[in-house]
């Protein structure tokens, strides 16, 4: 690691950290304190490795927006060093594509013709490509067809598909989304993440923030959850949800005879809840409990692998809930 900036945040100076060039993103100490003296991100070390769906996890307020904020150049911090795709500031910003705050676009406009204002408006584009920039935008978020008509008709998930167009508009090595399913439909939210696999599917590394679990469950590879501006926890999914145990759980009439098969095989933890018998699953094929107890005739009416979810890692990691809508 090079020299950590102690008084005033920076980027990472013309050398990154060895050791890290895997990193998408890499923050150490990264810290924002807002005048008034609210510190909004607590010594962040995030590491977002290069390839992946990285879900920014965390419920309003845990400082999300405000780090995506400072690895853009946005604000400034107050304290720390933070790399991006492993470059100098003003290398990295030309291949990320954000969309932090959705950008205004004109109702009575096409969505080709919004993308060109869009790109007209930024100095790094070059005139000379738009056309095809554009287009290869459209295509990208599936909008070819819908290319032509105007922004106002659009759905919810188009709109919000165009803004993501919109920071597709040069070729991305990165690309940064601040909830982008926030005030979505069902269906826009669903078809958010599927442009979000595909893009990643593609080779850009998404880094995504969130503040649903089950969002960032479905979508992600890895995640980083927040909470009051510091890290929890980052990982793999499964390794974050790894740590914690896998039940399985018996639905039978008999609930007695199989609480004893389920012991008699060295399942630890068999717990009776009513017409139902759970237990920790531990190396054990959930196909050779089920055998076993049928075999010593106990009526197995239903089976459930209960696997840990990222709200039970949230809980188990701050002893509280993921207490927000959705
Ligand atoms: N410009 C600012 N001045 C003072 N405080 C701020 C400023 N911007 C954000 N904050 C505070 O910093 C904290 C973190 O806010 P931030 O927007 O980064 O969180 P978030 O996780 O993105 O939440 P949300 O999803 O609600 O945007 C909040 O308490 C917020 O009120």
């Amino acid at each position: 690691m090079t020299t950590v900036t102690q008084e005033a945040g920076a980027p990472f100076g013309a050398a990154p950290p060895s050791g890290h060039q895997d990193a998408a993103i890499l923050t150490r100490g990264l810290t924002k304190r807002f005048k008034g003296g609210q510190v909004a991100v607590d010594a962040l070390d995030l590491t977002v490795p290069r390839g992946s769906v990285f879900g920014f996890l965390g419920p309003n307020g845990s400082g999300k927006t405000t780090t995506i904020r400072m690895l853009l150049g946005l604000v400034a911090p107050t304290q720390g060093e933070y790399s991006v795709l492993g470059l100098p500031q003003a290398q990295a910003l030309p291949k990320v594509g954000a969309l932090v705050e959705g950008p205004a676009f004109y109702p009575y406009l096409s969505g080709t013709a919004n993308l060109a204002r869009f790109d007209a408006a930024d100095p790094t584009a070059h005139g000379g490509t738009a056309k095809r920039r554009i287009a290869d935008a459209l295509e990208r978020v599936g909008l070819s067809a819908a290319a032509g008509k105007r922004y106002r008709n659009y759905s919810l998930g188009m709109r919000q598909r165009l803004a993501i167009a919109a920071a597709l508009l040069g070729p991305r090595e990165l690309l940064v989304l601040d909830e982008p399913t926030n005030g979505l439909d069902p269906q826009g939210t669903r078809e958010v993440r599927t442009l979000v696999k595909e893009i990643a599917a593609e080779g850009t590394t998404v880094f995504v923030s969130s503040h649903l679990l089950a969002e960032v469950e479905q979508m992600c590879t890895h995640a980083a959850i927040m909470r009051t501006g510091k890290l929890v926890a980052q990982g793999t999914i499964a390794s974050l949800s790894g740590g914690l145990v896998t039940r399985i759980r018996v639905e039978t009439p008999d609930p007695d005879d199989a609480a004893r098969v389920l012991t008699g095989l060295g399942l630890a933890d068999v717990a009776a809840e009513g017409r139902a018998v759970t237990a920790e699953l531990g190396g054990h094929a959930p196909e050779q409990v089920n055998a076993a107890l049928v075999g010593e005739g106990v009526a197995v009416r239903g089976l459930a692998v209960v696997r840990p979810s990222l709200e039970d890692v949230f809980v188990g990691l701050t002893g509280e809930g993921f207490d927000v809508d959705g």
